[in-house]
């Protein structure tokens, strides 16, 4: 078997080898995790009660915070090797992150905060930004592009976050809880646009997440109990 090709012949795309993360104060690990692969273009759910590590896991997952013990490999890149900063760049480059509390910026329109992580990024909006963002508020159903964020619905606000996380056209996406503030409606919505999206792109989809019609959607869920993934 090569070395990046899985059992079932997919493209190994994540290794996390033993991974352990503590924190001052706890006796045991808040997560311990011996071995997980996840192939190119899976879409997983991580499910697990208050306080079983699924917000620990998405921050290593996406380099907000550094692996304490263990690999963990995206394609080629050891996240548990780089810097604070090395690992900023490597998220900017590859990760579409979605947030339960949308982290976007009042006084800026919905398409200045699509486009905010690549001003962030670099000087100069590539060329073509513009109207791929613009295209991403039409698919995700904003047809005022120009609209104020703060006078958004939560729901409105929530698509944008997810055209934001797409405007990359990240390998990777990562969402926290993307319906959890979100009315049912709404909240099937994002999620279908969310599956949609990182399907037609090919992404590696990990969402965390108490929805239950959200995780009967997604092919592999891992459930997380007091650290350790439960099979
Ligand atoms: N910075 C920290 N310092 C100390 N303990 C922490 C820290 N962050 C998390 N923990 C502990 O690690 C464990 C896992 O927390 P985590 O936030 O990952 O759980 P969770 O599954 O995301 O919970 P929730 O669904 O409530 O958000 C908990 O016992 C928590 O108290």
């Amino acid at each position: 078997m090569p070395p990046d090709t899985t059992r079932s012949g997919t493209t190994r795309f994540l290794r996390l080898r033993a991974v352990e993360q503590r924190f001052p104060g706890l006796d045991t690990p808040a997560l311990a995790i011996p071995s997980l692969d996840i192939a190119a273009g899976e879409q997983v759910a991580v499910m697990g009660p208050s306080g079983s590590g699924k917000t620990t896991l998405i921050n290593l997952l996406t380099g907000l915070e550094r692996v304490g013990q263990g690999s963990l490999i995206w394609g080629d890149t050891d996240l548990a090797t780089l810097s604070e900063g090395a690992r900023d760049r490597w998220r900017a480059a590859n990760v579409g992150l979605v947030m339960q509390d949308f982290h976007l910026f009042p006084g800026l329109s919905a398409l200045e905060n699509v486009l905010l992580p690549q001003r962030l990024a670099r000087l100069a909006l590539p060329a073509g930004a513009r109207a791929e963002a613009g295209r991403l508020l039409a698919r995700v159903g904003i047809e005022r592009p120009g609209q104020a964020i703060e006078t958004m619905s939560r729901g409105q606000m929530q698509r944008v976050a997810v055209a934001r996380a797409l405007a990359v056209r990240p390998a990777i996406i990562v969402a926290d809880e993307p319906t959890a503030s979100l009315d049912a409606d709404s909240g099937a919505a994002v999620a279908q646009l969310l599956l949609e999206l990182a399907g037609e792109s090919g992404a590696t989809l990990l969402v965390a997440t108490h929805d239950a019609s959200l995780v009967a959607r997604l092919p592999r869920v891992l459930r997380l109990e007091s650290g350790r993934l439960k099979d």
